[in-house]
This record gives C-alpha cells, sequence and structure tokens, in this order.
C-alpha cells in the first residue's frame, strides 16, 4: 500500500513546511503533502509536474513534458506519516494534483498522524473517501471556470458542488482570471445557494505582478459581493518554485 507524491528533486517527495499561502488559512505555519496526479488539465495549472507526463498532450500554456520518473515517488503510507511528524507542525496541508484520486491511502495516512488538523486542497470532483472524510477539518474546494480549459461536464459535477455546499467545512476558492469570470461564479453559487462568506476568488497567476494587477480589480468586486479576497502569499515571498 503507497502513495504517489510529487517529487521537488528526483526522488525527494515534496513534503514541507511553510506558510499555507492561500485561502481561509493563508498565513498559518503548515507542512504540506503534495500528492501527483490530477483528473483535470487546467492550461495555467501551475503544478503540471504532477500531471502533464512524457505523452499526455492535453494542452498547457508553457506545453511542457515531465519525466514520470524524476517527477513521482512512491512512498508507504507510514514513511509519508513519520516524514510528516518531523516537521514538526500542528497544520498539515494535502495538496497535488488531486489529492482525493487516493483517498483510501491518504486514510491510512492521516490514521498514522498525531496531533495535526487537516486541510485538503481539491478541485472539487471526487467525492472524498468514506475513511478519510472524518480526519479531515477543511476542504478548500477550488471549481475550475472555463478559462481552465477543462470541458464544463468533467469540471463542475453538480452533485459535488451540491455536496461541497452542504458540507461547512468547505471554502470555495475561484481562481479568477478575467473579471467576466465572476459570472461563471455568480451562476454557481446561485445554483448551490453557497453562502457568499464561504466564496473566496483568488487571481490566477504565478508571478508578484500579475497576482498584484489582477487583486487591483478583483478587490471591488469582492467587496460588492460580500466574498472574500485571496492572494498567493507563497508566491509573493519564494516565486513559482516547488517545495515552498
Ligand atoms: N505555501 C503554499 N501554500 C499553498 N496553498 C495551496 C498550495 C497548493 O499548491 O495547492 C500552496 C503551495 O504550494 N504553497
Ligand atoms: S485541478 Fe489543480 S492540479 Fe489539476 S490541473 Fe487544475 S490546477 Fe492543476
Ligand atoms: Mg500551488
Amino acid at each position: 500500500m503507497s502513495l504517489t507524491l510529487a517529487t521537488v528533486n528526483p526522488g525527494e517527495p515534496e513534503i514541507f513546511a511553510s506558510l499555507q499561502g492561500e485561502g481561509p488559512s493563508a498565513g498559518r505555519p503548515c507542512t504540506f503533502v503534495r500528492l501527483s496526479r490530477c483528473n483535470l488539465s487546467c492550461t495555467w495549472c501551475d503544478t503540471a509536474y504532477t500531471w502533464r507526463f512524457e505523452g499526455d498532450n492535453r494542452p498547457h500554456r508553457d506545453d511542457l513534458a515531465f519525466e514520470r520518473k524524476a517527477n513521482q515517488v512512491v512512498l508507504d503510507e507510514a514513511d509519508v506519516a513519520a516524514r510528516i511528524m518531523a516537521l514538526g507542525q500542528d497544520r498539515l496541508v494535502i495538496t497535488g494534483g488531486e489529492p482525493l484520486l487516493q483517498g483510501a491511502a491518504l486514510a491510512r495516512m492521516v490514521a498514522l498522524l498525531e496531533g495535526h488538523r487537516v486541510e485538503i486542497e481539491t478541485n472539487g470532483t471526487v467525492a472524498p473517501h468514506p475513511a478519510l472524510d472524518p480526519l479531515v477539518a477543511q476542504y478548500n474546494v477550488s471549481p475550475k471556470l472555463k478559462h481552465s480549459g477543462n470541458p464544463t461536464e468533467i469540471a463542475l459535477i453538480p452533485e459535488r458542488l451540491a455536496a461541497w455546499a452542504a458540507d461547512p467545512r468547505a471554502t470555495f476558492k475561484f481562481v479568477i482570471a478575467d473579471p467576466a469570470d465572476l459570472d461563471e461564479v455568480l451562476a454557481l453559487q446561485a445554483a448551490h445557494a453557497i453562502p457568499s462568506e464561504r466564496v473566496m476568488l483568488m487571481p490566477e497567476g504565478t508571478s508578484s505582478t500579475f497576482i498584484r494587477d489582477r487583486s487591483r480589480w478583483l478587490a471591488p468586486l469582492a467587496l460588492a459581493h460580500g466574498m472574500r479576497l485571496s492572494d498567493r502569499l507563497h508566491i509573493h515571498l519564494y516565486g513559482d518554485t516547488r517545495g515552498t
């Protein structure tokens, strides 16, 4: 039994301590674990090394193809848990890729941890494994809008969105590239009765300049709709780098 993780360097799993850069817990010290693989393919994905392996021709703006051997590492659950424990934080953020694709193994891994509040970053298309779900304190759900390039029927699954809307642990974090993207957010919010205080708008961008420029027009939109603005603190601090 094992988990497939992303790597920082070939053979070195992406498990690290950092400040949560996005969403409701931004600014808090946490340990992060990044799992490999995703069921979506966003054209602007900043972690394409978790899914766009050689032979995968789904469109991505950088058109990079990653060598699978250098960018994945398989570890058993006890090894992953021990590495997380060794970093000494009391919060864990599980991200990817799409971490819920490995829900059963994640449940076994999380059960081995002591004293961690668990937060999951998800694209919102996959139901949490029933053994994992009770161990999770917070879901940061990021449904992908049209500008992600994913077919809507794959990216936006109505039953899943309804389930997240009904779960007070879930905050919706929408990646916004253009002011017009807000129309899609408002339609989803209305369709699933998502309270505005559980909606965060986050600028798309992997550079400080892009994020700041987009935040300038995004802030008044958040204010007008009673929604929250999310920054991407780690990009300002460390740039678009692995293990940060
Ligand atoms: N510091 C930091 N915060 C993050 N919040 C969400 C992240 C992600 O890649 O999912 C992330 C990340 O990669 N780094
Ligand atoms: S859902 Fe997340 S990890 Fe998957 S392709 Fe989109 S941005 Fe990347
Ligand atoms: Mg990221």
